[in-house]
């Protein structure tokens, strides 16, 4: 018997297409990123997979992303859980201005150590930006106040993740289940480097296209079979080197 895991980054956001850093900040998703979630659905079913649950964040891009799949493969009866604990990272005092405005400002470098370095943390958000988080406080009113974060690093990030995984999602893969996870591309990759045991460094390199699915096999005793792939290789690679060059390219 194996367990499937399924990791997705939602479909393209209002944000991405704009390249603003969105973070925390909700915003839904475009026609290409609805059209992109119907299409992960497509290679989820073409390839014989039929999630049994799913989880997902409490931002909107990837509800949105989930609910399509869900009704595209006939299974809106699936189970759904969503926490703050799978939200994007929170991209602190950037969350809202244009990358490429931030290279221009800080130079490429400091760019990348705040957008890929593991432990790259983006400056905080401040006081004057609090207003930000009146819509939050309803939305997380389950989350202690002192858990909430005003940005983080991919280090952060795994640290709230990993609480998550070994309590709610392995228990679920332990069942022998396909499990579905709808997120976003810091905690596809903070789960990656659990599962994968990726080094500081190479985690760096690792990008997440939007809307393609990528797939883990466990044994009974969730032992990983081979690595990880993606449902549609050619367009995971397109997908990440655009993902790569945000805000590195004129736009
Ligand atoms: O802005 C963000 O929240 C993220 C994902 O869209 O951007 P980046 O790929 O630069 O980490």
């Amino acid at each position: 018997m194996t367990s499937k895991l399924i990791l997705l980054r939602h479909g393209e956001s209002e944000w991405n297409n704009k390249h603003l850093f969105c973070g925390w900040v909700d915003v839904g998703l475009t026609s290409k990123g609805q059209q992109q979630a119907v299409q992960a659905a497509n290679l989820i079913s073409q390839n014989g997979l039929s999630p049994d649950l799913m989880f997902t964040s409490k931002l909107t891009r990837s509800c949105e992303t989930a609910d399509i799949i869900s009704k595209s493969l006939g299974r809106m009866w699936m189970d759904v859980i969503r926490s703050w604990r799978l939200n994007e990272r929170h991209y602190g005092a950037l969350q809202g201005r244009k990358k490429s405005d931030v290279v221009a400002e800080v130079g490429k470098e400091k760019y990348m150590y705040w957008r890929r370095a593991y432990e790259g943390c983006p400056p905080l958000m401040n006081d004057e930006d609090e207003a930000l988080l009146i819509d939050d406080r309803y939305k997380y009113a389950d989350v202690p106040i002192e858990d909430l974060p005003r940005g983080e690093s991919l280090k952060m990030v795994l640290e709230r993740v990993r609480p998550f995984w070994e309590t709610n999602i392995k228990s679920e893969l332990l069942k022998n289940k396909t499990v579905l996870i709808v997120a976003h591309g810091s905690v596809v990759r903070s789960l990656i480097k659990i599962i994968s045991t990726i080094s500081d460094r190479d985690i760096e390199q690792i990008n997440i296209p939007n809307g393609v699915p990528l797939v883990y096999e466990f044994d009974e005793k969730l032992g990983k079979i081979g690595d990880y792939y993606y449902l549609d290789p050619d367009a995971a690679e397109a997908g990440a080197k655009e993902v790569a060059n945000q805000g590195l390219e004129k736009n």
